[in-house]
């Protein structure tokens, strides 16, 4: 039986997380727990966020992420939040710097408890979104949906922020828009060989925006951090904001603003919360959970005799 390891589950504006503790240890999460954990309402998210073990000099962790699907993703702002309050609680240190497939993250929890996550830069050019097709300017991509005469999104803003994005501009609430029809389309498209995250961007001042985001991977989720980061950019731009904007996650039962910065030195740093909800115990493996505030025995109920506390 694989040894359990420590687990919380959190959430960033919404977006539902688990960070996973990896750390001393070889294996991995596999798509296999992702999968079983995402399948019990109790454990069902968005995204896990496994913390191993640092493997470059100078950073405190390597982060892997894992979608609700099992799929891995290059990047996660809502989750990286949570990392740092969950570290941060347990060292009392207040800077980070991690490491994902993406690269380097560096990151600090403020006084106020936000924190603020550099999420790098952005990357814009076709083949590296990527993108099916060569595009010169990929703040303007050709691709709609709905009638071809008067299709109900098109020209999205393409980018990776690490991982990839399509940015629609709409000009009413995002929240109006049929996200879970249009969504897993969109996501899918052959434009997108490795499928995308799919935002609705409302712009509501020169430096405010309205997102919603059905995501790669996760399906329709409360927040989307990267998301918020790739609308920033893409609004400054194409003109429509300045390079600090705050994002009102529409589809967020938390209503606090991302606050995102696109720096001149072409880093992106979005600030926002991260909650810890509830701490327990998981099999990597398996996907089997015991909490830390239910007795065993509720455990063994769900069909987990596995659930044990080594
Ligand atoms: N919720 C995340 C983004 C998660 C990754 C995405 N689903 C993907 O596969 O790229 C965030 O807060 O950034």
């Amino acid at each position: 039986m694989t040894e359990l390891v420590e687990f919380a589950r959190m959430n960033g504006l919404g977006n539902k997380i688990l960070v996973v503790d990896m750390r001393g240890r070889a294996d991995k999460v596999t798509p296999q727990a992702a999968i079983a954990l995402n399948a019990d309402p109790a454990t069902q998210f968005d995204q896990i966020m496994a913390i191993h073990d640092p493997k470059a000099q100078g950073t405190d962790a390597w982060i892997d992420i894992l979608n609700s699907d099992g799929t891995m993703a290059q990047a996660c702002g809502n989750g990286t939040r949570c990392v740092v309050q969950a570290l941060s609680s347990e060292t009392g240190r207040k800077t980070f710097t991690f490491q994902t497939v993406a690269g380097i993250l560096n990151a600090v929890e403020h006084e106020d408890g936000t924190i603020s996550v550099d999420m790098g830069k952005p990357v814009f050019e076709w083949d590296r979104i990527p993108l099916a097709e060569e595009f010169f300017d990929t703040s303007r991509i050709e691709l709609q949906i709905g009638p071809i005469d008067a299709p109900i999104l098109h020209s999205p803003s393409a980018m990776s922020m690490g991982n990839p994005h399509a940015i629609f501009w709409v000009d009413r609430d995002p929240m109006s828009f049929d996200l879970e029809l249009f969504g897993p389309l969109l996501e899918n498209h052959p434009m997108f060989p490795e499928k995308a995250n799919i935002t609705l961007a409302q712009v509501t001042s020169k430096s405010s925006l309205r997102t919603r985001t059905w995501e790669r991977g996760a399906g329709l989720t409360l927040a989307c951090g990267s998301a918020a980061c790739a609308a920033a950019v893409s609004a400054a731009r194409t003109g429509r904001t300045g390079r600090m904007v705050t994002i009102d996650v529409a589809s967020s039962p938390i209503r606090q603003p991302l606050v995102i910065e696109w720096r001149d030195d072409d880093h992106v740093v979005m600030t926002g919360p991260a909650e810890w909800e509830w701490s327990g115990k998981v099999d990597p493996t398996i996907g089997t959970f015991i909490r830390d505030d239910e007795p065993e025995a509720n455990a063994i109920q769900r069909g987990e005799p596995e659930a044990r506390v080594n």
